[in-house]
This record gives structure tokens, C-alpha cells and sequence, in this order.
């Protein structure tokens, strides 16, 4: 029995949709990647990120397959490797991608991390130019990019990223990089949307999750919808799968979105961008 789809839609600066919560699936096995997507399609889900880095994009290709549901309703992300950045590097790189995935198209490539001190992602983002324009990629964007790196690309590009997938949780709002996303037309997608579940045992999460009768992580989701945001939680359990989707059937209010833009710490889950690569 599939439950038809859940998520609302949002249209990207190149005139596609995408749904605005999708499954990651960092840290999730080839094996049980399979079997995990199918089942998050069979609760709703019509989108998964993955990465050239999870080791997981075979499983991934055979998860969506095995749902039933035509290609072109599903929403496919992965990225190029920090190793592999480079404008032939990143060609081949996404030939092995696409082989693994056993697909023909993907819908969003996304160059995984500037790996400034390498200086070689204006390079690389026109490999992804070039992709796009022959059709195999649907969109093109960037992630654990800054301000800066976002302003040395855009001098170069001759298209703009139509996404920046960054942390953001609680501890870091990101207010700044959301805001230049958007004035270039770049929509902020979240990762490691729950902080990687650090933030789940936050007192002020919690309170506000007793008050709405909700678990601490939909109202971590909830606040990332209602910012506008794309999120994209992780879970190797099923049932969170189905509990994390549960977030458009309730609304966070004005005190509720004002004690959560007070856990504001800086505190990061992941890498600086210029650490990394
Ligand atoms: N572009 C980039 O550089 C990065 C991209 N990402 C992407 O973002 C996705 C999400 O980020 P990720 O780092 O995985 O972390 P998340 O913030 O999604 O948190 C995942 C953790 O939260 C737990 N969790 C999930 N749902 C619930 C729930 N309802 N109740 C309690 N605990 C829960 C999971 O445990 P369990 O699995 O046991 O349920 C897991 O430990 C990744 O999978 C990946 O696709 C992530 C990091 C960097
Ligand atoms: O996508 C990712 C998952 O998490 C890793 C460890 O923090 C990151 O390096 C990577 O970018």
C-alpha cells in the first residue's frame, strides 16, 4: 500500500520542482539503502539525497526501482567528491554516479564542498554547466558553500547554482547565508537538519514539543519548513522515516519560532567549509 506524497513543492530559480522534505541517506549501508528508499516511497517520500561519498548510490538506484513509482516522480540528488573536483574529473565522476544510481538522468548534482585550498570548483561547476546543458543532470548547485565562495563562482558562471545545501539546525540559523542565498535566487536546502539528533534533547525543543503533542525532531522539521527551507533528515529506522514526514499537519507560532531563533550558538555538527578538502 503506497501513501500517496506528502510534501509540498518548491520551485527552483531553473523553473523545476522539488519537494522540500526528502530523505538523506548519509551513513545509511548499500544493502539497506535499498530497502530503506523503497520503503520511505512506499510512506510518501518522492526524494533522496545521496552522495558519490555514502557509498550507497547503487542502493539507492535499486530502492527507487523497486518502489514501483516512474522515475520522473522521484527526485534524485548526489554530488561530486572533493577527489574528484575538476572539470574531466567531475565528467567521469558523474558517469560512475549515474552507473550506480542505474539511471539516466539525475535531477540535482551538487558539488559537495568548495575545497577552496584545491581551487578548482569554478572548474568543476563548468563540468556541471555542461551536463546540464546536455540534459543528463535536471539542475545544478552547490553545497558547504559561503558567501565568498558563492561570490568567486558567481564571476565566473554563466549559470547560478539553483541550491546551496549547508548546515543548518538550531545552533546554527545560518540567518546571513540565507538571506545572499536568496537575493541570488539560490534556494538554502538543510543538512543534518536534527543536528544529527544532538539537538532532540534540547530543553526548549523539548517544551515545545509537549505543548504541540509532537516529537522534538518534527519540531525541529517544522521550523525548517516553515523558514522556507529544503530539509532532508536521516533515519535507519523506518518508523522515524514515516514520524519525520509528519510535519504538515500542524503549525509552529510566533512565541514558538522566537525561542527556537534563541538557541542561535554557532555550535556546528560538521566541518567549517574552508576545512574541508
Ligand atoms: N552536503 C553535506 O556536506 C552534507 C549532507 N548531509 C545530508 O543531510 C542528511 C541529513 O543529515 P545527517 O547528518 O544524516 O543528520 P540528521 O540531522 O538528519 O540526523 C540524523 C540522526 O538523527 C536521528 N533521527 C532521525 N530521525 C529521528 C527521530 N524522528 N527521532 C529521533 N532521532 C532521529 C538518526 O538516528 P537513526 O538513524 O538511528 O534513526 C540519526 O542519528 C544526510 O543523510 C545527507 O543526505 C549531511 C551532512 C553533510
Ligand atoms: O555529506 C557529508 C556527510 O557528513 C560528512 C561528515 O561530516 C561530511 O563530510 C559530508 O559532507
Amino acid at each position: 500500500m503506497t501513501t500517496p506524497p506528502f510534501s509540498p513543492l518548491i520551485t527552483l530559480s531553473d523553473g523545476n520542482e522539488i519537494q522540500q522534505l526528502g530523505l538523506g541517506v548519509y551513513k545509511v549501508d548499500d544493502v539497506t539503502a535499498a530497502g530503506l528508499v523503497e520503503g520511505a516511497i512506499a510512506a510518501g517520500y518522492r526524494r533522496v539525497d545521496t552522495a558519490k561519498l555514502y557509498y550507497n548510490e547503487a542502493g539507492v538506484g535499486a530502492g527507487v526501482r523497486a518502489s514501483g513509482i516512474p522515475r520522473e516522480e522521484i527526485f534524485v540528488t548526489t554530488k561530486v567528491w572533493n577527489d574528484d573536483q575538476g572539470y574531466d574529473e567531475t565528467l567521469r565522476a558523474f558517469d560512475t554516479s549515474l552507473g550506480l544510481l542505474g539511471m539516466d538522468y539525475v535531477d540535482l548534482y551538487l558539488i559537495h564542498w568548495p575545497a577552496p585550498a584545491q581551487d578548482r570548483y569554478r572548474d568543476t561547476w563548468r563540468a556541471l554547466e555542461a551536463l546540464h546543458s546536455d540534459g543528463r543532470v535536471r539542475s545544478i548547485g552547490v553545497s558547504n558553500f559561503t558567501e565568498a565562495h558563492l561570490e568567486r563562482l558567481l564571476d565566473s558562471a554563466t549559470e547560478t547554482p539553483v541550491v546551496n545545501q549547508v548546515e543548518v539546525q538550531p545552533w546554527l540559523q545560518q540567518d546571513a547565508l540565507i538571506a545572499f542565498n536568496a537575493a541570488n535566487g539560490i534556494q538554502t536546502e538543510a543538512w543534518s537538519p536534527l543536528g544529527r539528533g544532538r539537538v532532540l534533547d534540547d530543553p526548549t525543543i523539548a517544551r515545545i514539543a509537549a505543548k504541540h503533542e509532537r516529537s522534538s525532531a518534527q519540531i525541529v522539521l517544522r521550523w525548517h519548513v516553515q523558514r522556507g527551507l529544503l530539509v532532508i533528515p536521516k533515519s535507519n529506522s523506518l518508523e522515524r522515516i514515516r514520524e519525520n514526514s509528519r510535519v504538515f499537519d500542524f503549525e509552529l507560532d510566533a512565541a514558538d519560532l522566537s525561542e527556537i531563533a534563541g538557541l542561535e550558538t554557532g555550535e556546528r555538527t560538521g566541518s567549517h567549509p574552508d576545512a574541508v578538502g
